[in-house]
């Protein structure tokens, strides 16, 4: 299927504010793009929108030549003509019908032959690896293998493009997980294209091979994930995206200590001007023998937070609290003075935009 193009897209429900204000998006054949962002900005909107289920109140959506929705000429197409298929958070399978019955439903209704049919179902539910569960009904399945039977169900008819609104949000972490690498599997195999909401970065940073951010109804950046992680356009995208979240310093006229240390060492450098705030992501903040071009400052130990395989400890640094993220073993405890240090800064103006070029800090990845 050709790419979905998104243009000048707004809605408003009853005259309101603007649930999404002209968006422009595009959508490669055979991404899997995520639409990613905090509750309300519009992920769902657009996605309903893409599917047919709900109107723009302006602008024009198409999948490649062919106009699915353009309000400037009063074209519509209903969400049965889009050839696309669907799975909502809250997915419903038919109670009285087997998990068979369910995956063979949407096939039923397209008057595939039996043989067909069921040949197809079994082969979605293997897929999903739930094959073993066919004859039985969703009540005495788990939520993970429900999930996994209306994913199965919509995989069955095939369609060309997949809606998923996020589709993992009633499992557990591990099942959660599972999910995941399936549904990247089942991208990479299908070679369908895949628009799938959620509000969960790590989710985005894994499966998608285009993540594009939303906030209040706006697109804030779409990128592929790791350079949307390295390179956020903005603050809101560098605060929203990493976890533990970028510290972001504030470098005002009345500025922190940390501030005007950090402001020392980028204003140091010919060609660079003082950004309006400086972000460090937790672990580029290093405790190791720092290198002589790096920002390095003495600090305060004033906890150590091992997690299994990473260890995150706060740091008063100056006159503020930061926090770093290691993957080795940190030996220090609290009360003990270390030194810290990063070469790897965001630097963003007074509109909240990072600054395109920063030489010799400029983050690699
Ligand atoms: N049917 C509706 N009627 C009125 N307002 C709506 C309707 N659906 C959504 N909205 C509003 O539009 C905005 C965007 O909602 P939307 O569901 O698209 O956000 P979202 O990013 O998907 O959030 P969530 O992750 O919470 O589902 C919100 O302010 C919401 O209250």
């Amino acid at each position: 299927m050709p790419t979905i193009s998104l243009s000048g897209i707004a809605k408003s429900y009853g005259g309101g504010d603007h649930a999404v204000k002209n968006l422009d998006l595009l959508v490669p054949d055979g991404a899997f793009m995520c639409l990613l962002g905090p509750s309300g900005c519009g992920k769902t909107t657009t996605l309903r929108m893409i599917a047919g289920l709900e109107q723009p109140t302006a602008g024009t959506i198409a999948v490649g030549d062919r106009v699915l929705d353009s309000v400037e000429q009063g074209l519509y197409v209903p969400p049965e003509k889009r050839g696309m298929g669907l799975v909502f958070q809250n997915y419903a399978l038919w109670p009285h019908l087997s998990v068979r019955e369910n995956v063979e439903f949407g096939l039923r209704m397209r008057k595939v032959p039996a043989d067909r049919r069921r040949a197809r179902a079994e082969a979605a539910l293997e897929m999903v690896h739930v094959a073993d569960a066919m004859d039985r009904y969703p009540s005495q399945l788990s939520g993970g293998q429900q999930q996994r039977v209306a994913l199965a169900r919509m995989l069955a008819v095939d369609p060309a493009v997949l809606l998923l609104d996020e589709p993992l949000s009633n499992l557990d972490a591990r099942l959660r997980l599972e999910m995941r690498a399936e549904l990247k599997r089942i991208h990479e195999e299908s070679g369908a294209t895949i628009i799938f909401v959620t509000h969960d970065q790590l989710e985005a940073l894994t499966m998608a091979t285009h993540v594009a951010v939303m906030n209040k109804g706006e697109l804030q950046q779409l990128a592929a994930p790791m350079d949307m992680y390295g390179r956020p356009a903005n603050r809101f995208v560098a605060e929203f995206v990493g976890s533990p979240p970028m510290a972001i310093v504030e470098v005002g006229p009345a500025r922190t200590e940390l501030a005007g240390s950090l402001l020392r060492h980028v204003t140091s450098r010919p060609g660079n001007h003082a950004p309006a705030a400086i972000g460090i992501r937790p672990e580029a903040l290093r405790l190791d023998e720092p290198p002589v071009s790096a920002w390095s400052e003495t600090a305060q130990v004033e906890a150590v937070l091992p997690a299994g395989s990473s260890w995150t400890v706060r740091l008063r640094v100056l006159d503020t609290e930061l926090y770093a993220v290691s993957y080795t073993p940190v030996e220090a405890r609290p009360g003990d003075t270390v030194t810290c240090w990063t070469d790897q800064m965001h630097l963003f103006d007074g509109e909240g935009t990072r600054l395109a070029a920063w030489n010799a800090v400029e983050v690699s990845a």
